[in-house]
C-alpha cells in the first residue's frame, strides 16, 4: 500500500493543465496514463518535470493504436508499469523486451503491480484526476489508514525527500484533512493537545510533497520539503530529531547553495561559480585524476573531489539533486528492445537500429571536423585521443598477466586460443627456424626488406655509442661512463589488423647493432595457419633472434616478462601495439618481481601534419589517411596555417576520394571520426599546438619546411618538406618508426641504439683527489647524519695524514 488513490490521466494535455490546477493530486505520489491519448513527448516532460510523481504507470487499452517503437520509448521515458487486459498483451510486451514485471495484467476485478510498489490497483482505486479534489483525497486516506493507539492518532514519519527520516509525530483526521487541503506538514501534538501546523511560529515552515501509508496501512509517511530560513526539523535546531546528518551529497549541495548566494568576492569558491572555464577545467581534471586511481582510499579521495566539482557544476546551473536522482531513476527504469521478434498486431513501424559510437554509418562521406584554433574547448576536443582510460584497460590486463605469470605455456595457448581463434601446440619457435616458415616469401620481398634493413642498420650503427667517456673532475679524480647491451630483449611485432614486419626489423636491427645477447620475437600467429608471416621469420633469421613466442596480446607481453617453460625471461621487451600491449607493458615494468623495464608507451599511431595554402592537397590527404589506416583507435590531426575555405575543402574532397578506394576504409572512417582540422593564422600558433599535442608523427607540408624544424620541441619523428610522406620513415630511410603516442613525445624518445644499452659508470680517486673533494664529502655526509659515510672518507685521509690530528 503506498496510497489508496491511483489518479488516471485520460489524456496527454490533462498531463500538465491537471497537475497546474489541482496540486493536490501529486500528493498521491503516483499516476496513470492513457497511453493512446497521450505522446512520448508528453509522458516524458511529465515525469521530468514533478517529482512528487514517483509511480507513474501506462494504460494500454485493447486495440490500442501505440507502435511498438512508443510503447518502449514510453516505457525508456520513466513508466514504471504498463497496465494491459490481456495476458496475451502481456506476452508480446515480453517479446518487445519488456520485463515480465513491468507488466501488471487486468484480473477482472483490477491490476497488481510487482514493481517498485507491490499493491493490487482495484477498479474503485483508479480515479480519473479530472474528479479529484481535496476532500475525496482525504476521505480515501482516512477510510483506508488504520490506528491500534487508545487516543486515535496516526504514527507518521516525516521524512525529506531524499528519504532521510526527520522524526517522528502523529497525526489526527483533522490534521491530515488541514495537511492535504493547504500542502504543508500540519500535525496532531499531543503535548499541546492540539493541531500543530509546522513552523506556524518559526516561519520553518514544511512543504507536502507525498503522503504515504506503509505496507499493512497503519504509518502514514510524509515527505516534506523544509522551507523558511531554518532548515532544522528538531526543535533542538538539528536538521532531524536523531541529530544532525553526516555531509554527505545533500549536505553539500546545502552548502554550495550557500556559498552561490553569499561567498566572498574573492574566495575560491566565488572564482568557480564565476569562471565556468575553471570548472570545466576542474572536473575534467578530477574524472581524470578518479581513472587513474586504484587503491580504495584513492578511489573514495577522487570521486569526493569530482563530486564536489559536479556538484558546483549543478548548482551554478541551476540543477538540483533530486533532478540528477530523478535522472539516474528513469535511467534505470529504461528496457532495450528486442530486435526483430515483435509479432504482427504490434508492429505499427519497424524499428530503426540507433547508430552508437562503435557502430559508425559505414557510408556517407569521409570527412574530418573543423575547429578553429580560438575556439579553445573545441581544440581540446578535437585533440584528446579516442583512447581507453588507463584504469579500464588495466582492468582487462591484469587477469591476463597474472593467469599466464602463473600457468606459462598453458596459459599462452588458452588465451592465444581465445583472443586469436588459434590452437597451438606449442607457443614458441626455435631458431633455426624451419625452412618451411618462408614459404612465400618472394626474392622481391626480400630485396626490400634487405633494403629497409640496411638502412636502418646504418643510421643505428652511426649512434651506436662504444667508447668509454672519461673526465676529470679534479686533479687525481677520474670520473667514466661506459656503455653495455641489454642482455636478453623481448621485441613486440604487432599482428592484430595488419602484419608488420617493419616493426620486426625496427626492432630486430638496432638489437643487433646494440649487441644485444639474447633477442626474442613475440608476434600473434596467423588463423590461417598458425605461423608467423615468413617476411617476419625471415627478419628474425636475419637478426639473430633465438625464439619467436607465437602469441600477442597482453599475454606475449606477460611470457617475455616473468618467462616460461620454454620462453626465457627478458630484461627490456621493446616495440609498439595496441591498448592491451601498451598497458600489459606499463604494468610488468612497475612489477618489481618481473624485473623488466620497456622502451615506451607505443600505442596507437597518430600523425598531426601542419600544412599551408602552398601544399598539394592530395599529399596532405594520403599522409593523413596512411596513420588513419591503421587501426580505429589512430588520430590523424592536419593544423592548417591561414587555409583558404577553398583549400580545406579541397583537402576535405581528396580524404574522402582517396580513402574510398583503400581496402582498409572502414577502419578508416572510424579513424577519421575522430581526427580534426584545427585553423590557425601563423605558423608559430601552428607549432605551438603541434607542441602541446605532441604527436608521435609531425609532418611538415609547408614552405621552407626545414627551416621551422627548430620550433618543434615535442615530437616522435619528424617529416620535413612535400617529397617527404611519412611512409618512408616507417619502411626504408633509416629512422625508427617505433616512437612514443598518446603525447609521451614530451618525454620519451623512440626507439634508438642506446635503447638496447644500458650505461655503467665508474671512478678512480687518488691520494690527491680524495684531498680534493674529502672534506666535502665528510661535510655533506655529515648534515644527513651519515656517519658510516662520512668514516669511509676520514679513517683514510688520516692514515694519509691529510687531516689535522684532533680532526672530529
Ligand atoms: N607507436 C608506434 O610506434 C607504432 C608502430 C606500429 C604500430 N603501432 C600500432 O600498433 C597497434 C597494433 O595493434 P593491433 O591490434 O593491430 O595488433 P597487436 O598485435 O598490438 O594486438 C593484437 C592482440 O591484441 C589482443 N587482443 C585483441 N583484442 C583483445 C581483447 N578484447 N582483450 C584482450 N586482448 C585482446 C590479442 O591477443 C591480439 O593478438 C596499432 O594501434 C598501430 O597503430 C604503433
Ligand atoms: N606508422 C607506424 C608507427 O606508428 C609504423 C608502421 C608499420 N607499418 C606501417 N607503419
Ligand atoms: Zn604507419
Amino acid at each position: 500500500m503506498v496510497f489508496p488513490i491511483l489518479p488516471f490521466f485520460t489524456s496527454g494535455q490533462d498531463l500538465e493543465a491537471l497537475t497546474q490546477k489541482k496540486p493536490y493530486v501529486g500528493l498521491t505520489g503516483q499516476a496513470l496514463i492513457d497511453l493512446s491519448k497521450t505522446s512520448v513527448a508528453e509522458a516524458a516532460a511529465f515525469i521530468e518535470n514533478n517529482i512528487s510523481f514517483r509511480f507513474v504507470c501506462g494504460l494500454l487499452k485493447a486495440n490500442h493504436h501505440v507502435s511498438d517503437n512508443d510503447l518502449v520509448a514510453f516505457v525508456n521515458a520513466g513508466i514504471a508499469v504498463l497496465f494491459v487486459e490481456s495476458q496475451e498483451s502481456a506476452t508480446l510486451l515480453e517479446e518487445l523486451g519488456i520485463p515480465r514485471d513491468r507488466v501488471a495484467v487486468y484480473d477482472g476485478t483490477g491490476y497488481t503491480s510487482q514493481f517498485g510498489v507491490v499493491q493490487k490497483f482495484s477498479q474503485g482505486h483508479i480515479v480519473d484526476a479530472n474528479d479529484l479534489c481535496e476532500e475525496k483525497i482525504a476521505q480515501a486516506l482516512l477510510a483506508t489508514a488504520k490506528t491500534d493507539r487508545s487516543d486515535n492518532l496516526y504514527t507518521t514519519l516525516v521524512v525529506d525527500t531524499h528519504e532521510r527520516c526527520l522524526g517522528l509525530v502523529y497525526s489526527s483526521k483533522e490534521s491530515l484533512k488541514m495537511a492535504i487541503e493547504k500542502q504543508v506538514g500540519v500535525y496532531f501534538s499531543r503535548s499541546r493537545n492540539e493541531i500543530w501546523v509546522k513552523g506556524l511560529t518559526s516561519g520553518n515552515t514544511q512543504k507536502l510533497i507525498n503522503i504515504q501509508l506503509d505496507c499493512d496501512g497503519d504509518a502514514l509517511k510524509f515527505v516534506v520539503v523544509q522551507e523558511g530560513t531554518k532548515s532544522d526539523f528538531c526543535h533542538l535546531n538539528t536538521a532531524s530529531c536523531y541529530g544532525d546528518f553526516p555531509h554527505g551529497l545533500v549536505g553539500l549541495e546545502q552548502l554550495l547553495r550557500q556559498r552561490m548566494e553569499n561567498a566572498p568576492e574573492k574566495s575560491y569558491t566565488r572564482r568557480l561559480f564565476s569562471d565556468p572555464e575553471l570548472l570545466t577545467a576542474k572536473i575534467k581534471e578530477e574524472a581524470e585524476e578518479l581513472t587513474e586511481a586504484s587503491s580504495k582510499r584513492d578511489v573514495a579521495w577522487e570521486a569526493a573531489d569530482l563530486f564536489y566539482f559536479a556538484m558546483a557544476k549543478l548548482v551554478s546551473s541551476g540543477v538540483t539533486l533530486e533532478e540528477v536522482e530523478r535522472n539516474l531513476h528513469v535511467k534505470h527504469l529504461k528496457v532495450t528492445r528486442r530486435a526483430g521478434d515483435a509479432k504482427p498486431k504490434f508492429v505499427k513501424e519497424e524499428a530503426k537500429p540507433q547508430t552508437t559510437k562503435d557502430e559508425e554509418p559505414t557510408n556517407g562521406n569521409i570527412h574530418l571536423n573543423v575547429v578553429s584554433a580560438h575556439d579553445q574547448t573545441a581544440v581540446t576536443a578535437a585533440l584528446s585521443r579516442p583512447i581507453q582510460k588507463t584504469a579500464d584497460i588495466m582492468h582487462l590486463v591484469n587477469p591476463i598477466v597474472e593467469k599466464v605469470r602463473k600457468d606459462g605455456n598453458k596459459a599462452l595457448i588458452e588465451l592465444t586460443s581465445k583472443f586469436d581463434g588459434v590452437d597451438l601446440e606449442s607457443p614458441v619457435l626455435e631458431a633455426p627456424f624451419p625452412e618451411e616458415y618462408l614459404d612465400g616469401l618472394t626474392q622481391e620481398m626480400k630485396e626490400a626488406l634487405d633494403l629497409s634493413m640496411e638502412n636502418v642498420r646504418k643510421f643505428h650503427a652511426a649512434q651506436l655509442q662504444k667508447e668509454v667517456l672519461q673526465v676529470e673532475t679534479q686533479p687525481g679524480v677520474v670520473c667514466s661512463r661506459f656503455p653495455r647491451p641489454i642482455e636478453k630483449v623481448g621485441l613486440y611485432i604487432p599482428g592484430g589488423t595488419a602484419v608488420l614486419p617493419s616493426t620486426a626489423l625496427m626492432l630486430g636491427v638496432p638489437a643487433r647493432v646494440a649487441q644485444c645477447k639474447e633477442i626474442v620475437f613475440a608476434s600473434p600467429p596467423r588463423k590461417s595457419d598458425g605461423r608467423v608471416s615468413p617476411e617476419v621469420v625471415y627478419v628474425a633469421q636475419k637478426v639473430g633472434a633465438s625464439k619467436i613466442v607465437l602469441a600477442g596480446g597482453a599475454q606475449a607481453v606477460a611470457a617475455m616478462a616473468y618467462g616460461t617453460e620454454t620462453i626465457p625471461k627478458v630484461d627490456k621487451i621493446l616495440g609498439p601495439g595496441n591498448q592491451f600491449v601498451t598497458a600489459a607493458k606499463m604494468y610488468v615494468q612497475n612489477d618489481t618481481q618481473a624485473l623488466c623495464s620497456i622502451d615506451m608507451p607505443a600505442g596507437p599511431s597518430e600523425v598531426l601534419v601542419i600544412s599551408d595554402e602552398n601544399a598539394d592537397s592530395d599529399f596532405v590527404a594520403s599522409d593523413l589517411l596512411s596513420q588513419a589506416e591503421h587501426g580505429v583507435d589512430s588520430q590523424v590531426i592536419l593544423v592548417g596555417v591561414a587555409l583558404s575555405e577553398k583549400r580545406v575543402a579541397e583537402i576535405q574532397e581528396a580524404v574522402h576520394r582517396q580513402a574510398m578506394e583503400l581496402p582498409r576504409v572502414d577502419i578508416v572512417r572510424k579513424c577519421i571520426a575522430h581526427s580534426s582540422i584545427v585553423l590557425c593564422d601563423s605558423y608559430e600558433e601552428a607549432f605551438q599546438m603541434s607542441n602541446n599535442y605532441a604527436p608521435e608523427h609531425l609532418i611538415l607540408q609547408i614552405e621552407n619546411a626545414a627551416k621551422y624544424v627548430d620550433l618543434v620541441f615535442n615530437a616522435g619523428s619528424i617529416f620535413v618538406g612535400a617529397y617527404t610522406p611519412e611512409s618512408c620513415g616507417d619502411y626504408s630511410s633509416g629512422t625508427n618508426h617505433t616512437l612514443p603516442t598518446y603525447g609521451y613525445a614530451r618525454q620519451y624518445s623512440g626507439v634508438n641504439t642506446s635503447t638496447f644499452q644500458k650505461f655503467i659508470t665508474a671512478q678512480s680517486v687518488t691520494p690527491e683527489g680524495l684531498d680534493n673533494i674529502g672534506r666535502a664529502v665528510m661535510s655533506v655526509a655529515k648534515v644527513e647524519g651519515l656517519d658510516a659515510h662520512r668514516n669511509a672518507i676520514k679513517i683514510r685521509m688520516q692514515k694519509l695524514n691529510l687531516l689535522p690530528e684532533n680532526f672530529q
